[in-house]
């Protein structure tokens, strides 16, 4: 199998990888090398697959399975065998993902749209008082948005993202995050040396972000905070219909922290790609607006939950942004039996790594203009005539997110509300540059505002 050059006895390629931005490098080794290749990360085997029909073949649940290895694995710290870090085989993962799977249908987003409105207005009022300075920090101000949106409707819990500058839950998952991200291919020698702050700096933040929970849990479980139709109270209430138990107190907060890690930067990231490529395409802007216009009305009228289906070309954006930076830039799978990818051999529970950046891109199925931001990509012909596995922003089978409906209708819906009440425009001279944090995001990204009249 093809492999970077240069690799080296006992660290293999660990020099070649880029350890601020892991996924872009290894879309550079895909065009490189080809669909398929190795890469060897101290004595670690990693197969990458970057498109083509490799990719339709490791979705294919009967013969590959998500693997949960480094740096995902290092989550489990943080989250345990929370739904996104647990490995197949645990029952905490069924159980948990049996009790959850009602609270991502339909009727229950319905009981969300509140409160995600209440938060996107929170964010239009902290952007109006803020429009004299003439730009934003967008990616800064999608986080606050989003982390109010998970702790709100997850957890009846506000962070008080808007009120204040600083907050030390919000600090230390910034933290905790880039810690696993960036130390996830250190030798541990190297790690002891240059990163003797960070080591001390994590199980400081891991307290802190598990006790901020435990709070939350306690006062709900005590009747200090309301009881709420949300993902807590289900937690605490519902029991797993195949065991009849109810989950324990240590999945719950496992379950929390899991939904307040992969339910905020991920949004958050998409967002502020979206306002990025519509800063740049005013013609979308207007299409987007006329659509918001005819399906929503004036400004003033508050926006229903059924109307957020209606914004189809909204939707389209979405769809697009998360085509050409996926938030979740790459997952791991492994074969459940030896067998073949691409025609080659490879053993039972070997890693693979999806990387979508690259698939998302890939020219054999996005055509020669793949590179460029078009919506109408996803017109309902042109979706059909995609193979399926062209396009997986929210990962396959059984492990797939299940935040999947609840991440796209607070995305609809808060660009419908940024468009209706304000001007966007570029800072002249941006030029994207994007940061890896497992999730990725714009960095320094800020646009210019002006509320509309
Ligand atoms: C644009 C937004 C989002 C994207 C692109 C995204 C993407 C993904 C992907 C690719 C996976 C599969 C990872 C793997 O196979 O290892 C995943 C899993 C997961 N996501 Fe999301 N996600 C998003 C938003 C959300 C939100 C809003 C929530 C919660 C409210 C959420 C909760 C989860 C959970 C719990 C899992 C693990 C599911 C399981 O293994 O059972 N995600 N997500």
């Amino acid at each position: 199998m093809p492999h970077p050059a240069w690799r080296l006895p006992l660290i293999g390629d660990v020099l070649r990888l880029d350890p601020q931005r892991p996924v872009q490098r290894e879309v550079q080794f895909v065009r490189e090398l080809g669909d398929v290749l190795e890469i060897s990360i101290i004595g670690r085997k990693v197969v990458v697959v970057g498109g083509g029909d490799a990719a339709a073949e490791v979705f294919d649940e009967s013969r590959f399975a998500k693997a949960v290895v480094p740096p995902v694995s290092n989550l489990r710290e943080l989250a345990g065998d929370g739904l996104f870090t647990a490995f197949n085989s645990e029952p905490a993962w069924a159980q948990a993902h049996n009790v959850l799977m009602p609270a991502f249908s339909q009727a229950s987003m319905r009981s969300y749209h509140d409160a995600m409105v209440e938060c996107v207005d929170q964010l239009c009022d902290y952007w109006t008082d803020r429009a004299e300075r003439g730009t934003v920090d967008v990616s800064s101000d999608m986080n606050r948005l989003t982390l109010e949106v998970i702790g709100r409707t997850g957890f009846g819990h506000s962070f008080d993202s808007f009120a204040s500058d600083r907050n030390p839950f919000v600090e230390s998952m910034t933290r905790a995050l880039s810690f696993v991200s960036q130390t996830a291919n250190d030798l541990p020698v190297i790690r002891e040396i240059l990163g003797w702050k960070a080591l001390r700096q994590n199980p400081k933040d891991i307290a802190l972000m598990k006790r901020t929970v435990d709070d939350v849990i306690t006062a709900r479980r005590s009747g200090q905070s309301p009881r709420q139709d949300d993902l807590l109270q289900r937690m605490l209430e519902n029991p797993d219909p195949d065991t009849g138990e109810l989950l324990s107190d240590q999945s719950i907060r496992n379950q929390v922290l899991t939904f307040l890690i992969a339910g905020h930067e991920t949004t958050a990231g998409l967002l502020s790609f979206a306002l990025h490529y519509l800063s740049l395409n005013p013609d979308m802007i207007e299409r987007a607006r006329a659509e918001i216009d005819e399906v929503i009305g004036a400004e003033g009228a508050p926006v229903r939950f059924e109307q957020i289906a209606k914004l189809r070309y909204v939707r389209r954006i979405i769809d697009e942004t998360l085509r050409l930076w996926p938030s979740g830039p790459a997952f791991f799978r492994k074969t459940r039996e030896a067998t073949t990818l691409a025609g080659y051999p490879i053993g039972k529970s070997e890693t693979i790594l999806v990387v979508l950046l690259a698939l998302h891109r890939d020219p054999k199925l996005w055509g020669d203009n793949a590179e460029d931001f078009d919506p109408d990509r996803f017109l309902p012909a042109a979706v059909r005539a995609r193979p399926a596995h062209a396009y997986k922003p929210f990962g396959v089978g059984a492990r797939a997110c299940i935040g999947r409906q609840f991440a796209l209708h607070e995305a609809v819906l808060t660009l419908a509300q940024i468009l209706t009440r304000f001007d966007i425009a570029p800072v002249p001279g941006y030029e994207l540059s994007v940061a890896e944090l497992l999730t990725v995001r714009p960095e320094n990204l800020r646009l210019q505002i002006r509320p509309r009249p």
